[in-house]
C-alpha cells in the first residue's frame, strides 16, 4: 500500500517535494491532500501538482482520516506551532529544517510524538542521498583511517529572500544553511558530543546572521570547521581527512552528487524534474520520503539515518553558535 502524504505549506519547498515525489513509484507514495493558509492557495497548488484535496487550513489536513505522513514545509518559525498541530492529532511527520528555532522547541516537538507514539523526521534530506550511504561504508571500513579534520562549506547570496533575512521570520545563515554543514560533521563523528565550540559572525541589521565560522573539537583530538554565508557563493563542498585518505563531497554538500575518494570520483546523477524547480537538486527529495516510508514498515518511530538524539544535538550546538555571535529571537525568551 502506498505511503499517503498531506502537505502542510504550499510553498517553495512543498512545490519541489511535490515534483521529487513524481519520481517515485505511484503504488509506493501518494500525496493526497495540501493545505496552505489560505484555501485558495492550497486549490491552486493542488491543481498544478494533480492532488485530490485541498485545504483552507492546516488544522483540517490534520484530521483527515486518510493521511499517513505530514510533510512540514512551512517557515521555520512555524515548525514548532504547526508541528505540535500535526503531533497532537496523532499524524506521523516529516519536518522540513531546521527542525524548530531552538532547542526548547525541538524538546517540545519530540516530547510530543513520543506522546502520541507517531513518526518524527528532521528533514535532513542530505543524510537520504545514495552518496551518502556510500561515506558511511567508507567511514564504517575505515577506509581513510583516522579522521583527524571535517571542513565544510556552504554559501549562498539570498540576501534578496525575506525569510533569510528577517528576524521575525527566523532568517541568519545558520538556520537556513549552516545547519547542513553542522550536520554533516556529526555524521561523521556518529553523533558524538563536541568538547568544544567556537563560533565567530557578522550580524545583518536585523540582528541575525550573515556569515558564521564555527571551530569544533571532539574528543580524541579530532576537529572540524564550518563556515557559511548568506551573503556570497563558497564552495559549499565537505572534506573528510584521514590519516590514509580523503574523502570529498563535491558541491552542493547539502544535496551532493559527486563523491571524490582518494582523487577518484564517482558520479550519482539525479532524476530529471517534470516541472522547474525552485533549488538545486530538489528531485534528490525522493530519497528522504523513501527513507521515511522505510521506516514505516520497519514499525519505526525515527529514522536511524537522522536520529531524533542528533536532531536535539545539532539544535543544542546550533543555540551556542547563536549564543557567542549575539543572535537572538522572539522565541528563545518564551
Ligand atoms: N530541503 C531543502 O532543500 C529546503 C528546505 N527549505 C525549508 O523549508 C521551509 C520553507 O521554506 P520555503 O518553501 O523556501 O519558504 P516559503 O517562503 O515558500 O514559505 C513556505 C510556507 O510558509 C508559510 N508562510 C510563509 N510566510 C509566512 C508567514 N509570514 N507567517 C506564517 N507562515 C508563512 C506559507 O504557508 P501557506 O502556503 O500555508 O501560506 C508558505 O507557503 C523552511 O523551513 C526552509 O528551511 C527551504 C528550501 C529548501
Ligand atoms: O535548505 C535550503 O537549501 C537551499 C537554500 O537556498 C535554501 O535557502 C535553504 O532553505
Amino acid at each position: 500500500m502506498a505511503t499517503r502524504w498531506g502537505l502542510c505549506g504550499a510553498g517553495k519547498i512543498s512545490h519541489d517535494f511535490s515534483v521529487a515525489m513524481k519520481t517515485l513509484p505511484p503504488g509506493d507514495h501518494q500525496i493526497v491532500a495540501v493545505a496552505a493558509r489560505s484555501l485558495e492557495r492550497a486549490q491552486e497548488f493542488a491543481k498544478k501538482h494533480s492532488i485530490p484535496k485541498a485545504y483552507g487550513s492546516y488544522e483540517e489536513l490534520t484530521s483527515d482520516p486518510e493521511i499517513d505522513m505530514v510533510y512540514l514545509g512551512v517557515l521555520h518559525t512555524e515548525h514548532w506551532r504547526v508541528g505540535l498541530l500535526v503531533l497532537q492529532a496523532g499524524k506521523n511527520m516529516l519536518c522540513e529544517k531546521p527542525f524548530a528555532m531552538n532547542s526548547r522547541e525541538v524538546g517540545d516537538l519530540i516530547a510530543a510524538s513520543k506522546k502520541s507514539n507517531v513518526f518524527l523526521m528532521e528533514a535532513i534530506w542530505s543524510r537520504c542521498f545514495p552518496l551518502h550511504r556510500e561515506v558511511r561504508r567508507l567511514l564504517a571500513e575505515d577506509a581513510i583511517g583516522d579522521v583527524k579534520l571535517v571542513k565544510a562549506s556552504f554559501g549562498s547570496p539570498q540576501l534578496h529572500i525575506l525569510r533569510s533575512v528577517e528576524k521575525e521570520l527566523g532568517g541568519g545563515a545558520l538556520l537556513d544553511i549552516g545547519v547542513y554543514t553542522l550536520q554533516f560533521v556529526l555524521m561523521v563523528f556518529n553523533g558524538e558530543r563536541p568538547e568544544s565550540i567556537h563560533a565567530t559572525g557578522v550580524l545583518l541589521n536585523s540582528g541575525v546572521d550573515e556569515s558564521m565560522v564555527v571551530v569544533m573539537k571532539f574528543p580524541r583530538n579530532r576537529l572540524a570547521i564550518c563556515f557559511f554565508s548568506i551573503a556570497v557563493s563558497l564552495p559549499n563542498d565537505a572534506t573528510i581527512s584521514g590519516t590514509k585518505g580523503t574523502i570529498r563531497v563535491l558541491g552542493p554538500m547539502h544535496c551532493p552528487t559527486t563523491l571524490e575518494v582518494n582523487g577518484k570520483m564517482t558520479q550519482y546523477p539525479l532524476p530529471e524534474p517534470s516541472l522547474p524547480l525552485n533549488f538545486t537538486n530538489s528531485t534528490g527529495l525522493r530519497y528522504e520520503a523513501e527513507e521515511v516510508r522505510q521506516c514505516l514498515l520497519k514499525g519505526l518511530k525515527e529514522s536511524p539515518k537522522m536520529p531524533l538524539s542528533e536532531s536535539a544535538l545539532l539544535t543544542e550546538v546550533m543555540d551556542e553558535c547563536r549564543k557567542q555571535v549575539g543572535v537572538v529571537f522572539n522565541q528563545d525568551s518564551q
